[in-house]
C-alpha cells in the first residue's frame, strides 16, 4: 500500500481536488464539452459509500466551466480512471492547462434503503404539495 497521494489528487478541505491529466493544453470552445481524465482511480469497495464529482465554484462562476453531467456519481465498485465531463457553458473559449484543478471529489455515505410497495402513504403535513406550493416568500 502507498501512503503518498499522486500529484493529480490534492486534498481539499472536504475531499480531493481533481486535476486535468493532460499532455498539453486543450481548448474548450464555447458550449463544448469534453471528457478529461484525472490520472487517478479509486475503489471504494464498500456499498455504504459513493463518491461525487462536483464542479469548482470559481471555475463555474467566473469562467462557466462546469460538468456536462452536472454531478458525477462514482459507484463503490468502480475501478476505472475518474473522468470529468468538462463543459464550457460560457460564450468564451477556455484553455485548460495540464494539472489544472478542474473539479472536486467528495466521498459520501449511502443509505441502502429497502423499498416497499404500498397502496397509499400515511398522511403528512405537506402531502403532495411541491414546486413552490408553500409560496414565494
Ligand atoms: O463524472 C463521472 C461519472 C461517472 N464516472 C464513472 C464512475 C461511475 O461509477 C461510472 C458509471 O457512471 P454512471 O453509473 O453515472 O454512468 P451511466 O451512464 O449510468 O452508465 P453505466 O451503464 O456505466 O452505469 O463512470 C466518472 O468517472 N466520472
Amino acid at each position: 500500500m502507498q501512503d503518498q497521494l499522486p500529484a493529480y489528487a490534492t486534498p481539499g478541505s472536504a475531499g480531493l481536488d481533481l486535476r486535468a491529466c493532460l499532455d498539453a493544453p486543450i481548448t474548450l470552445a464555447p458550449n463544448a464539452w469534453q471528457l478529461v481524465g484525472t490520472g487517478i482511480a479509486i475503489h471504494l469497495a464498500d456499498p455504504g459509500y459513493a463518491a461525487l464529482i462536483l464542479p469548482r465554484s470559481g471555475l463555474g462562476h467566473k469562467h462557466g466551466i462546469v460538468l456536462g453531467n452536472l454531478v458525477g456519481l462514482i459507484d463503490s465498485d468502480y475501478q476505472g480512471e475518474l473522468k470529468i465531463s468538462a463543459w464550457n457553458r460560457s460564450d468564451t473559449a477556455f484553455v485548460l492547462q495540464p494539472m489544472e484543478r478542474l473539479a472536486q471529489l467528495v466521498i459520501v455515505p449511502v443509505v441502502q434503503a429497502q423499498f416497499r410497495v404500498v397502496a397509499e402513504f400515511p398522511p403528512s403535513e405537506r402531502g403532495e404539495g411541491g414546486y413552490g406550493s408553500t409560496g414565494k416568500h
